[in-house]
Order: structure tokens, then C-alpha cells, then sequence
């Protein structure tokens, strides 16, 4: 299959290269939005942005054949992830291309508060001299606090400890280990607040770190402290900046981005004032990074359409492993059995437990969205993939519970899927021999041996003599062939379970006829597709 790919946000031209080299088409163009990026995006397999377009859920509706969207940079916010994911569409970035540019780029700002930099630029470009305002304070020795101690942050600190700042550093998810290796004292965010010089963020914008510094927690500050946004607009509170300097809780702050890009007159207004510096998203805006990011997302899109490899994939991180040889069969098995327990399951069964076995067991995250795609495709309408299968399952209210142990047992592997309503439950157990031999092995504690294909009739009967008879003669009266069967019972003389496979589907008539004999129980039916 041939894919075409679209351009927009001034990706660097070595995006455009690299595709190109993949066989793949590439189309640019700078200045789509609205309705005509809507009607252009309908033919394009992937689509590269930046930070400048917004992929929302009314371009993700629009974008019929859409596979991949690729960010070339970091930060995903200006991406319906969730929206793609419900689409099955994957959502790539290059995390950390741009890094050391972002880094150096904070390191610039702190310096340029300290120094009053672009203010005294300003000031002399306008035929002014004015060295007793512009009086600056030196870093060493001061307090470099840091909130995010990710890829950003670690470089900044790096940097700022060699002008002789000492680092501390805010991040609940950042590991004892690395903020020792970093030299980096790590404290609660007060702390922080009430000991930096300076203050710079390095997170998303999060529920967590929206209004992190505003009006209402200016009482925790260290007086005339300065501080820095690299980050994400609204990590600081916009509105509340110019009172945060007036009232003297700050004595300045560098924003590089913002709440609305460009910003908006109101938020112009307020970027105004003269101890507010600013840049316009600038971070990773170097030739460097530009080409590094471009580079990285069409090898990663590239490898992704192709199925090749899904490095950088956010939505999909357990589909990466899919390219492994070694998790192909159970990928496939997983899918079959989860296809088989659904046309078995009690009625609104919302428990789902998945048991991994043996080697698969590594596999178990995959493996679990395989089995998902299995069971949901029955019962979603659009079409489910491994992107998006937890995603039907978690609209669905499906509890998942999954449990592994990779000491193998009977067999070498084993998939066991129950699904429960609450009342009733159903568990099936399967395995793989070799690469493709796809094995039901047991149905509720039966020992039972069929293949997983085909059209497959199960019933619970009597164990007593001539039971198969009744029921290989109603088939053949109906001109039915049976191609398998197996049978398996909990003690002699009590409850057996016979599964036949048979060489069409059934009607319910004809499904019918062997329920009403003599001894059946309960008669299921499965349909499942045949390699
Ligand atoms: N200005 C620009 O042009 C650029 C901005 N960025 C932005 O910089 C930010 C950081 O990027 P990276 O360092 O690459 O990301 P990263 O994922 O490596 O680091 C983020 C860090 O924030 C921490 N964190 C998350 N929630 C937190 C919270 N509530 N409190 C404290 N720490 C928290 C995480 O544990 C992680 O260590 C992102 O928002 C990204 O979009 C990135 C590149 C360029
Ligand atoms: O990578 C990021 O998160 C950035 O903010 C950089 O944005 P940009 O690619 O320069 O529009």
C-alpha cells in the first residue's frame, strides 16, 4: 500500500526528505485551517504538526483514512489524543529532539531577568541610557528552584549549576536516584516556593500544574523572586502576573508560552509591563532542534504506517511489541479466544479476567488489547484495533483484571479468559503449538481439545451411551458434516460437555434439533473465522 503524508506548522524540509526516501508521499502546505484543511486532510495516512495547529475531534471526524498524527516536538496538548484514540488512530512525538534547545533557551531567560537584559536592550535601541535601573543581581550562589524534573529540567539544572546556582527541585514522579545524580536536592513544592530566586517549570500543563503560581498562593513566595515559563501557558496564572509584581511578591517573569498562541489583545496587554519578558514560543526553535525533531517523526511515522515499528507511539504503547516475531502467534491466539468467550459470556458480563501462562505471559499488556479487539469487534460498530480497544472497553465500564505467571504448566502457554456478569461466568482456556496451531483446551474446567476456528456447537449432556450417535445422526439428517469433535467430562456418569465442529454455520433450526434430544443440557454456538 502506498501513503501520502501532510505538512503543515513550517516542519523542517529533512521531514520531507526522510518520507520521500520511504516511498512515501509528501505534501506541505503552511497556511491550511478550518474548512479547507477539513477537505484536505480527508486523503492523507499521516499528518505532521507542530504546536501552531490544533487536531481536534472535528478534523479527526474529517480525516477519513488518517493512521498517524505526529507531533514534532514534545508537548501533545494541542492533540485530541483521546479522540484519536477512540478513532484507532496512533499519536507519535519525538520526546526529546528538543530538549537541549528548550534548556538552553530557560538558561537564556533566567540570565536575561537577572541582567534586565531585553529591557536595557530596548531602552538603548531608543536613544536611552540608564545604568542605575537596570541594575541586575548575579545567579551564583542563588537558588535555582525547578519544577519537572524531566529531560528539560535535568539539562537546565546541568547548565545552571555552572554558573554556581544550587538546584532544588519539585517533582512528585522524579526518582530519589536521579535527583542525587543530578546533585539536585528534591523538597515539597511550599518549600520551593519559600526558598528559590528563581523558579522555572518544566511539566505539561496538567489539572496538577494549571494556576500552579498565582495570586492565591503569593503568600508562599520568597519575596522578589523571578521566575521562568518554558514551559506551557497557564502553568502560571496570566491574569495574575502583574498584581504578583505590583504587590512586590516577584520582582519579575520570562514567558515563552502561552494560554492562547498568539496571545490575544487582553493577554498582549498584560505581556506589557516592563518586568514581563517574552518570547514567542521560541524554545524549540533552532535549527537544531527543528532538524532533529523533523527527522525523528518521519523515520518514526514512516516505520509506524509501515508497520514496521511504533517508537513514540502515545496511545499505543503496547502495540509496539507487535512487531516481534515471538508475539505474533499469541497476539492471534489472544484475538480468537477473546472472539470465542464473547459469543459465549453471560449477557452483560462486565468483569473481564485475562490469566497468562507461560511465556506469553511477558506479552500480557498486548495481549490484553488483543484479546479486547477480539471481544469488542462484536459489539462496536466502528472499527476496534489495539489502539483503541481499552478505550471501548473503559466506555463500556468493563473492569479488566489480569493476571500472569510465566512458569508454564500443562502447556507451554495458556490464555485463560473469564468473563462474568456478577451471577454467571464463562472461562475458556487456550494454547498455541508452533506458529498457527490455535488450540481450545478448556471450557468451565472441562478438558476439551478443538481447534479455534470454524463453526463450533458445544452442549452439556448426560454422560450415558449413544449420546454422540443422537447427535452425529441429527447433523448427517440435515446434511451437516462434522469435521472435529472432542469430548471431556468432570467424573464418570455425571456431566460431560461435547464441542463439535462442524463444516457450516448453523441456523437456529437447525441448532434446535439437537438441543430437543434426549440428555442435551445447554447447547452454545460459535462462530469463528477460519484462517
Ligand atoms: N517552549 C518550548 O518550545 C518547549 C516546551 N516544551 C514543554 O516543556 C515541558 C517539559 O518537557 P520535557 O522536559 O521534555 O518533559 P518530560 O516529560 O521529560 O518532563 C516533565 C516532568 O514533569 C514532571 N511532572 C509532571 N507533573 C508534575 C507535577 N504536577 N508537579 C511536578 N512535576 C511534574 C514529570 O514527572 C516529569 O519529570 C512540556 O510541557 C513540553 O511541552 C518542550 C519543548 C519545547
Ligand atoms: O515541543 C514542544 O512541546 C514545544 O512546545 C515546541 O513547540 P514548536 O514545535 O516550536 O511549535
Amino acid at each position: 500500500m502506498s501513503f501520502n503524508v501532510l505538512l503543515l506548522d513550517n516542519v523542517n524540509e529533512n521531514c520531507e526528505e526522510v518520507f520521500e526516501e520511504c516511498g512515501i508521499t509528501v505534501h506541505r502546505n503552511h497556511n491550511l485551517s478550518g474548512q479547507e484543511l477539513y477537505d484536505e486532510i480527508k486523503s492523507y495516512h499521516g499528518l505532521v504538526v507542530r504546536s501552531a495547529t490544533t487536531v481536534d475531534a472535528d478534523l479527526l471526524q474529517a480525516a477519513d483514512n488518517l493512521k498517524v498524527v505526529g507531533r514534532a516536538g514534545v508537548g501533545v496538548d494541542n492533540i485530541d489524543i483521546e479522540e484519536a484514540t477512540a478513532r484507532g488512530i496512533l499519536v507519535m512525538n519525538t520526546p526529546d529532539g528538543n530538549t537541549i534547545s528548550t534548556a538552553e533557551h530557560t538558561c537564556g531567560m533566567i540570565l536575561a531577568l537577572a541582567r534586565n537584559i531585553p529591557q536595557s536592550v530596548n531602552k538603548v535601541k531608543n536613544r536611552g541610557w540608564d545604568r542605575k535601573k537596570y541594575m541586575g543581581t548575579e545567579v551564583q550562589t542563588k537558588t535555582l528552584g525547578i519544577v519537572g524534573l524531566g529531560k528539560i529540567g535535568s539539562e537546565v539544572t546541568k547548565r545552571m549549576q555552572q554558573f554556581g546556582m544550587e538546584v532544588k527541585a519539585y517533582d512528585p514522579y522524579a526518582s530519589v536516584e536521579k535527583a542525587e545524580r543530578l546533585g539536585v536536592e528534591l523538597t515539597e513544592l511550599d518549600e520551593l516556593l519559600s526558598t528559590a530566586d528563581f523558579l522555572t517549570v518544566h511539566t505539561p500543563l496538567t489539572e496538577k500544574t494549571k494556576g500552579l503560581i498565582s495570586m492565591d498562593n503569593a503568600d508562599k513566595l520568597k519575596k522578589g523572586m523571578f521566575l521562568v515559563n518554558c514551559a506551557r501557558g497557564g502553568i502560571f496564572k496570566e491574569d495574575d502576573l502583574i498584581p504578583l509584581i505590583e504587590e512586590g511578591y516577584i520582582a519579575g517573569v520570562a514567558v515563552d508560552s502561552y494560554s492562547s498562541e498568539p496571545p490575544t489583545d487582553e493577554l498582549y496587554d498584560l505581556l506589557d509591563h516592563p518586568q514581563i519578558i517574552t518570547t514567542p514560543h521560541l524554545g524549540a526553535s533552532t535549527e537544531e532542534a527543528q532538524e532533529k525533531v523533523a527527522v525523528q517523526i518521519a523515520r518514526q511515522m514512516s516505520d509506524a504506517l509501515e508497520q514496521k515499528s511504533f517508537k513514540g507511539s502515545l496511545n499505543g504503547k503496547s502495540i509496539s511489541l507487535t512487531t516481534n516475531k515471538e508475539v505474533q502467534p499469541y497476539l492471534k491466539l489472544a484475538e480468537k479466544l477473546g472472539s470465542m468467550a464473547i459469543q459465549l459470556a453471560p449477557e452483560h458480563a462486565n468483569e473481564f479476567s485475562f490469566r497468562y501462562t507461560g511465556t506469553c505471559a511477558k506479552f500480557a499488556d498486548v495481549l490484553t488489547d488483543s484479546i479486547l479487539k477480539g471481544i469488542l469487534s462484536q459489539h462496536v460498530s466502528e472499527a476496534v484495533n489495539l489502539i483503541n480497544a481499552r478505550h471501548f472497553a473503559d466506555e463500556r465500564g468493563i473492569n479488566i483484571r489480569e493476571t500472569t505467571a510465566s512458569k508454564a504448566q500443562t502447556f507451554n502457554d495458556l490464555i485463560t479468559i473469564t468473563l462474568d456478569d456478577g451471577a454467571e461466568y464463562q472461562e475458556v482456556s487456550a494454547t498455541v503449538f508452533g506458529d498457527n496451531d490455535y488450540r481450545i483446551v478448556e471450557i468451565d474446567g472441562f478438558g476439551i481439545e478443538l481447534q479455534l476456528e470454524g463453526d463450533i456447537i458445544m452442549y452439556q449432556n448426560v454422560d450415558k451411551p449413544g449420546m454422540l450417535a443422537g447427535v452425529s445422526g441429527a447433523l448427517a439428517n440435515q446434511d451437516i458434516n462434522i469435521a472435529s469433535l472432542s469430548l471431556g467430562r468432570t467424573k464418570k456418569g455425571e456431566n460431560a460437555i461435547t464441542a463439535v465442529s462442524v463444516d457450516k454455520e448453523l441456523t437456529d433450526q437447525e441448532l434446535k434439533t439437537i438441543l430437543d434430544l434426549d440428555g442435551v443440557r445447554a447447547l452454545q454456538y460459535v462462530s469463528l473465522p477460519v484462517d
